[in-house]
């Protein structure tokens, strides 16, 4: 049992006292104490070091947050399937050898997750001792399209140019990388699941970049093969990404118990489109964070109103924090959803 559990029970659509609230991407720059530990070390050091990357996990719980993320990143399983990136400073991840060809598909490793990412479920078993079941704590995963594009972008992209040019062009190509993105997936989060994560979420930024019949033809099969059967683990799974309005019906179909929303879908359009049998995550801009407090709570004030006390809402960012938010907007955040959703 957790002492706070109302994240998880939102997750399950059962009552809670106020509307649990996370953030994602709450761990990072525009912390202080992360700031400070950034100087001292490189990302993929605190990412690799299981008392660091606790560390760091630990860092927004002063803010009165529901939950904890493991601190990691989606790209880590890229290194031990065979494809080296670093985070470059000011350009964010750079990929060695983009993926172009079914030769270097074929190359891939289809891991396991306790060799290659065995630092990160040593991050799981070492933030549950530290968190002694004072908050839930979430793992995740980059879900294979958002996973595929920097593969092949080789980085970060606007057009996902390269990504559809396979996707379209060479379509056994693309279904071979990500079908075996697909499985390492399925793997990994069932190995988070093993080593302790109260829950997990399937980070698929991207993927609103597609019309709904390319994403049910390209995509929701891969999506599928992991969230049927991650969702038999034992603990709640959240879908997410940006951008989707339109593919909301396929993702929910491909699976979730918890479906992400962002700024762009009403919460409660977008919860009447997933149906009221799934929960749903979301969904200030988070940009809306760096207006004055009253503006700030005003549209989470919203984001309440359009949930209406219906049980199953996780509160939540539409998309990740971004690093020059002002600390003291997001805990003025934090203490309104809390009051303004405490249910008497
Ligand atoms: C697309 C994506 C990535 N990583 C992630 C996504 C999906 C979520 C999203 O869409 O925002 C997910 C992620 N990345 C990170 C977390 C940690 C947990 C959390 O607090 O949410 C999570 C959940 C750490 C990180 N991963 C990264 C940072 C910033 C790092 C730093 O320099 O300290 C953090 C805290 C780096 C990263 N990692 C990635 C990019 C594009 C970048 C560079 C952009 C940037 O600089 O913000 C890939």
């Amino acid at each position: 049992m957790k002492k706070n559990d109302r994240f998880l029970r939102a997750c399950r659509r059962e009552p809670t006292d106020v509307t649990p609230v996370w953030f994602m991407r709450q761990a990072g720059r525009y912390m202080p104490e992360y700031r400070a530990l950034r100087e001292k070390h490189t990302l993929l050091e605190l990412c690799k070091n299981a008392e660091l990357a606790c560390e760091v996990t630990l860092q927004p719980l002063r803010l009165g947050v529901d939950a904890a993320i493991l601190f990691a990143d989606i790209l880590l399983p890229l290194e031990p399937m065979g494809a080296a990136f670093e985070f470059a400073k000011g350009e964010g991840p750079v990929i060695h050898e983009p993926i172009a060809s079914m030769a270097q598909i074929e190359k891939l490793r289809v891991i396991e997750p306790r060799e290659g990412l065995g630092y990160v479920l040593e991050s799981i078993r070492t933030i549950q001792r530290e968190l002694a079941g004072k908050v839930p704590l979430i793992g995740f995963a980059g879900a294979p399209f958002t996973l595929a594009s920097y593969l092949i972008e080789g980085g970060g992209t606007k057009q996902f140019a390269k990504t559809k040019k396979m996707m379209y062009g060479a379509p056994d190509a693309w279904h071979a990388l990500m079908g075996k993105l697909a499985e390492v997936v399925r793997r990994y989060l069932r190995a988070q699941v093993e080593a302790g994560a109260d829950a997990v979420q399937l980070f698929d930024s991207w993927v609103g970049q597609l019309s709904p019949d390319d994403y049910r033809e390209y995509v929701q099969p891969h999506v599928r093969h992991i969230l049927q059967d991650v969702m038999t683990a034992g603990v709640p799974v959240i879908h997410f990404g940006t951008g989707t309005h339109t593919l909301l019906p396929a993702m929910r179909d491909a699976g979730g118990h918890v479906l992400g929303l962002d700024w762009r879908t009403p919460l409660a359009e977008g919860w009447s489109i997933v149906g009221h049998d799934r929960a749903v995550q979301g969904n200030l801009d988070p940009t809306v964070l760096f207006a004055p407090r009253e503006v700030a709570e005003a549209h989470a004030a919203r984001v309440l109103a359009e949930a209406a006390g219906r049980p199953g809402h996780i509160f939540n960012l539409g998309h990740g924090i971004l690093p020059e938010t002002p600390v003291e907007t997001v805990q003025a955040v934090i203490d309104f959803v809390h009051e303004k959703s405490a249910r008497s």
